[in-house]
């Protein structure tokens, strides 16, 4: 069995869940109200200018050019494509690019990134590859599934769905789910291990970020 089928069998339980998940079937039935869209859109903003520092990260961890430069890919990819899609949502809501940059992380936001970073700088190239692969991957499934539904023509929804569910988009996540299963090659158990943990921890802060956007949940104590 690959190593990737072993994860998705594992988290197999979180995914379906995430998939049930009010935020997630109301963007696909169109129904999701706009100011949790909007909040969402605020917080994913803020979540991907720390995750395209674990595909720069990714460089430097990278031991051939090839994976070195697909790495420099994504990280031009996620600023200028896919924060593009974030920048250009945020105009309908008349959200500036600056209000963006600075808006302050939600609870969830700031402990998911940082789990992230925390992996990535401190473990193995397969250890960062293990943090980001939910992240594509469940997006990509999301993507698939929610293209087939009335969403999919919603004049809110519909770029947002369009982009995770494009061929373009699924190769990124079956290169990054490839690249998983190379780098687990002849690891041991406990190596394995590790990997599972960390494939699961980020599954689960995939769905505590949906949560978290649904119930539009920031600091419950204030300055
Ligand atoms: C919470 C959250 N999780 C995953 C993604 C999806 N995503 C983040 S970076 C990247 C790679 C290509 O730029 C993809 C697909 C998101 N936007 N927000």
């Amino acid at each position: 069995m690959r190593f990737s089928e072993r994860l998705y069998e594992k988290v197999k339980p979180i995914w379906k869940q995430t998939h049930e998940y009010p935020f997630v079937k109301g963007m696909g039935e169109g129904t999701l109200e706009q100011e949790k869209f909007r909040f969402y859109m605020v917080q994913d903003y803020v979540y991907l200018i720390d995750y395209a520092k674990l595909f720069a990260l990714g460089a430097v961890k990278a031991t051939d050019v090839q994976t070195m430069g697909k790495f420099a890919a994504l990280l031009h990819s996620t600023i200028n494509e896919e924060m593009e899609l974030h920048r250009q949502y945020a105009k309908r809501f008349l959200i500036t690019p600056e209000e963006l940059e600075t808006a302050e992380p939600a609870p969830t936001t700031l402990a998911y990134t940082h789990y992230m970073l925390h992996v990535s700088q401190n473990g193995t190239l397969a250890e960062l590859v293990a943090a980001l692969l939910p992240c594509m991957w469940s997006y990509w499934e999301i993507g698939k599934e929610l293209s087939t539904q009335p969403g999919a023509a919603h004049e809110l929804y519909s770029e947002w769905i369009h982009m995770y569910s494009s061929a373009e988009f699924g190769e990124l996540a079956t290169w990054c789910i490839d690249l998983m299963d190379q780098l687990a090659e002849g690891k041991s158990e406990a190596e394995l291990n590790k990997l599972e943990e960390i494939f699961i921890n980020t599954t689960r802060f995939e769905y505590l970020f949906w949560d978290m956007a649904y119930e539009k949940a920031m600091w419950p104590v204030h300055v």
